[in-house]
C-alpha cells in the first residue's frame, strides 16, 4: 500500500507560444482557471499528502484564485518558480524537503499546471504503478503518426523515424523524492537537457515505466489546444 504522496505542479512558465495576455494556466476554462482545474485532480485525492505549486515571484494571479482556500488546510503551498521547467521542478523538491520535512522515500508525482483534463482513472493507474517502481513511472501515450525527422536546415524530410516503440510522454511523472532530487541536480549541474522528470531519471541511468494513459490528457500550449480542452472537459464522463 503506498503511503501518500506529494505533488508537485510547475506553474512558472510564461506561457509565449499561446500569445494570450496572461501566462496560459491562468487562462479561463470551462468556469474556472485552467491551473484551478488541474489542482482539482489532486485536491480531493485520499492518496495526495500536499501539493506544491512552483510560481514566478510576483506572480499577480496566483492570490485571486477563488478555489485555493483548501491553502488554509495547509494542504497547498508555494514555491519560487525557476528559469526553466526543471528549474522550477527542483526549487518545489527542494521545498519539499527543507521546509516541509518530507523524507526522501516519499513518493512525488510532477505534473504540469498546464494539462487540465489529467483523468482519475489515470491518476490512480500511475500510482497503482509507481508504487513499486525504484525507477520511477510516467503517463503515456503511444505515437500513432508516422513521423519524420526533418533535414537540418529547411523543411524538409530527411528520413522516416522507426516508429513502433515511441511514446509521447504525459505527466504526471512519479519518483521517489530522494532520487528525483538528486537526478534532476545532477542533470541541471551537468548541463544536460532536461525537458522532464524522466529525462533526469534516465540520465541518472534509471529506465521509467511507461504507464499507458489517455491522449485527452493534453498539454494546453497553442490557441487551439484551448477548445480541445474546453471539449474534453466539458464531456468527461463523472468518474473517469
Ligand atoms: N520556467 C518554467 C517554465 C515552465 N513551467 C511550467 O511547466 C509546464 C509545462 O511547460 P510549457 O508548456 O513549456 O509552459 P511555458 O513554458 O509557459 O510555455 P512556453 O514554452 O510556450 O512559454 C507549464 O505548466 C509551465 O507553467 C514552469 O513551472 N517554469
Ligand atoms: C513535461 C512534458 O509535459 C512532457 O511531455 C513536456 O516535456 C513539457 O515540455 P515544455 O516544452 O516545457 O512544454
Amino acid at each position: 500500500m503506498l503511503n501518500k504522496v506529494w505533488v508537485v505542479i510547475p506553474a512558472a512558465g510564461v506561457g509565449a507560444r499561446m500569445q494570450a495576455d496572461r501566462p496560459k494556466q491562468y487562462l479561463p476554462l470551462v468556469g474556472k482557471t485552467v491551473i484551478e482545474h488541474t489542482l482539482a485532480c489532486f485536491a480531493e485525492h485520499p492518496a495526495v499528502a500536499g501539493i506544491v505549486v512552483a510560481i514566478t515571484d510576483g506572480d499577480p494571479y496566483w492570490a485571486e484564485l477563488t478555489s485555493i482556500a483548501l491553502s488554509e488546510q495547509g494542504t497547498i503551498h508555494t514555491a519560487p518558480g525557476g528559469c526553466e521547467r526543471a528549474d522550477s521542478v527542483l526549487n518545489a523538491l527542494d521545498y519539499l524537503v527543507n521546509t516541509l520535512q518530507v523524507t526522501a522515500d516519499t513518493h512525488v508525482l510532477v505534473h504540469d499546471a498546464a494539462r487540465p483534463c489529467l483523468s482519475r482513472h489515470d491518476l490512480d493507474a500511475l500510482l497503482a504503478a509507481g508504487a513499486s517502481e525504484a525507477a520511477g513511472a510516467i503517463l503515456a501515450v503511444p505515437v500513432r503518426d508516422t513521423m519524420k525527422r526533418a533535414q537540418t536546415h529547411g523543411l524538409r524530410i530527411s528520413h522516416t523515424e522507426e516508429r513502433n516503440g515511441l511514446w509521447h510522454a504525459l505527466t504526471p511523472q512519479m519518483a521517489a523524492l530522494g532520487v528525483l532530487r538528486a537526478a534532476l541536480a545532477d542533470a541541471l549541474q551537468r548541463g544536460l537537457g532536461v525537458t522532464d522528470e524522466a529525462s533526469a531519471l534516465e540520465h541518472a541511468g534509471l529506465h521509467p515505466l511507461l504507464v499507458e494513459g489517455d491522449a485527452r490528457n493534453i498539454k494546453i500550449t497553442r490557441p487551439a489546444d484551448l477548445a480541445l480542452a474546453t471539449f474534453f472537459l466539458s464531456n468527461a464522463s463523472s468518474g473517469q
